[in-house]
């Protein structure tokens, strides 16, 4: 192979912020942000088909359901589609009272002018002026120097004073984005937002907000976070200033810059349902609000249905939600694996034993269940698989607790078939699988229980007296001993030479009331040495149990049955 340059020769580390003081890393978040969603703005400029006007009402009134209280509906001046979504949102008497609208603006007069004209008539909106400021943007987009590009921003403020002015009927607030904040010099980006808060005004009671936005991320979250404290620290009226953080997810850590920013000091935090937006996209509103659930924070957002979250976004913006994105992948709380499957399994054991509501259960950081997920899912069985998790298969699905040592019995015939069919084995192979294995199928048994009597003799021992089937033909039988189990193994004893006893049994009910059935479990050993199992499943626990021990005969006269595929 020939030898290539190396490609880390184009490019240079990210330096170090001067914060030798920095806070964050000690705070931790205990109080949701103010959110904003920016699915129908950012999320909307990065899709293949950008969103009709139906598309665009469906997912905002997603959003309103959802509990989003800051809403970027789109770029007004982009064209007419958007302008009449826009325009027509606000008339549509739709927008709750406190649900605010947000439009976004290049800093020019005949964008900002259009951005106004759409919202009129809106009882409240956020007008957002962005600018670039970092030197590569400065240098290659504008060809400006720093001055030139602050007097973008502050010509903008101007005009965002202006048009607000001419419309009083409507409560106007601000925000604006230093865009490429995050690859620009601090010093330059307070400037910049210094000079726009002197043309804006803002109050503590009125404040601007200071949308500070990773538009490429480029570097690690700790440099994020350090960039959000030092702006903070150095803000000169910081009290009417919201800070908001507006993270891209480059190279990767878009939600851990956004918590760390949070840390930081910021108030807000802009994003999209499950991160959609420009290139690997904007940060993940899901998951950084369900991240403090999990730290016991409320987030005041509600994704207690998300799967009908992640329909209608996916229908929105055509593309799909990845299975392993956190929460709200299909995937996220499925074990495949043996010993995953095997500490979930005993986790929601000890989940129904415990006395408080804290959530225990291995391998799964969240309830599925407060996410509207339901438990089925959450043990898949293929060829990684272990017995716990299709003895939680068939106890999700018929209810049946196996014993430990019939779990590894049974391991093995599962594994063979996996190996086998090279793929996930569902409930319904399963169920299969074990029913051929245990004899609980009509049509491979030799012996299969008709119907028996059970009567007591004078010296007290148990007859039992029955109707077996043999290889199709019925057969009476009878035997006794001094219980009903050890008068069956006598019949089966002495009527068709079974010589074996029972080394282990137990039995449980199926559901639970009076039309509840049973399930028995007989381990057996016979007089060669071979041991082995037998399952039956009645209505009449004690029937349960004469037919685990016919199907222990079944396995004890030529082995345990084996799979058709
Ligand atoms: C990081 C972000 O997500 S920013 C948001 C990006 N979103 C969008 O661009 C979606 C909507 N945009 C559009 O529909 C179009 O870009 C329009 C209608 C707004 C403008 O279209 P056009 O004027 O035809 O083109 P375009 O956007 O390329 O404008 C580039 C010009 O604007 C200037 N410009 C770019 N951003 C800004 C800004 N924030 N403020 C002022 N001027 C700007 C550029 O320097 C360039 O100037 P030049 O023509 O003198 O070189
Ligand atoms: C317009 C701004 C806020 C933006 O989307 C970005 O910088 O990523
Ligand atoms: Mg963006």
């Amino acid at each position: 192979m020939p030898m290539l340059p190396n490609p880390s020769a184009k490019y240079r580390p990210f330096p170090q912020i001067d914060l030798p003081d920095r806070q964050w890393p000690s705070r931790t978040i205990t109080t949701p942000p103010r959110w904003l969603s920016t699915d129908l703005r950012d999320g909307n400029q990065s899709i293949i088909d950008p969103m009709d006007s139906a598309k665009k009402n469906r997912f905002f009134d997603l959003l309103i359901e959802v509990g989003v209280k800051e809403i970027e509906v789109g770029f007004p001046a982009a064209g007419q589609t958007e302008f009449d979504f826009i325009s027509g949102l606000v008339n549509s008497g739709k927008v709750p009272e406190d649900v605010l609208l947000q439009v976004l603006t290049q800093s020019r007069e005949d964008l900002i002018k259009r951005s106004f004209e759409s919202l009129e008539g809106a009882h409240s909106a956020i007008v957002h002026l962005y600018n670039a400021v970092s030197p590569a943007w400065r240098d290659i987009v504008f060809r400006m120097s720093r001055d030139e590009v602050r007097d973008i921003a502050v010509r903008g403020a101007q005009m965002l004073v202006d048009e607000a002015a001419k419309r009083p009927g409507t409560k106007w607030h601000f925000e604006y984005s230093p865009e490429t904040f995050s690859t620009a010099e601090l010093d330059f980006s307070l400037e910049v937002c210094e000079a726009v808060m002197n043309v804006v005004g803002p109050t503590k009671d009125w404040p601007i907000i200071l949308n500070l936005p990773a538009t490429v991320e480029a570097a690690t979250p700790n440099i994020y976070a350090d960039q959000i404290e030092y702006f903070c620290n150095n803000l000169p009226n910081r009290e009417a200033a919201a800070i908001s953080l507006h993270t891209h997810n480059d190279r990767g850590t878009g939600v851990a810059a956004a918590e760390l920013g949070l840390m930081a000091g910021a108030d807000r935090v802009e994003g999209c349902l499950f991160g959609n937006g420009e290139r690997t996209g904007n940060c993940c509103l899901v998951t950084v609000a369900l991240n403090m659930y999990t730290q016991g924070i409320d987030p005041g957002l509600d994704f207690s249905d998300i799967d009908r979250v992640i329909e209608t976004v996916e229908y929105c913006n055509e593309l799909p939600v990845h299975q392993r994105h956190p929460y709200g992948g299909e995937l996220v709380f499925t074990a495949f694996s043996g010993s995953h499957q095997d500490a979930i399994k005993k986790g929601f054991e000890a989940h129904d034993q415990q006395n408080d509501e804290y959530w225990r259960v291995p391998y799964l950081p969240i309830d599925p269940a407060d996410l509207g997920r339901n438990y089925e899912a959450v043990i898949r069985v293929n060829s990684q698989s272990g017995k716990g998790g299709f003895a939680w298969v068939l106890q999700q699905g018929q209810g049946l607790r196996l014993p430990k040592r019939l779990q590894a019995d049974f391991s093995r015939h599962v594994q063979f078939m996996a190996d086998e069919l090279g793929r996930e084995l569902n409930a319904a192979d399963i169920w299969d699988c074990f029913r051929q294995t245990y004899y609980l199928q009509v049509d491979k048994r030799r012996f299969a229980l008709v119907d028996y009597d059970e009567s007591r003799a004078s010296d007290g021992t148990r007859i039992f007296t029955g109707t077996v089937e043999v290889d199709g033909e019925e057969q009476r039988v009878s035997g006794r001993g001094k219980g009903l189990i050890s008068s069956v193994l006598a019949t089966l004893r002495d009527t068709f030479g079974l010589d074996f006893e029972v080394t282990d049994y137990s039995e449980h009910a199926l559901g639970t009331g009076v039309d509840s059935r049973a399930a028995a479990y007989i381990e057996f050993a016979c007089a060669d040495g071979r041991t082995g199992w037998g399952v039956g499943v009645d209505d009449d626990v004690a029937t349960a149990g004469v037919r685990a021990l016919l199907s222990a005969a079944n396995s004890a006269s030529h082995g345990p049955g084996t799979q058709r595929f």
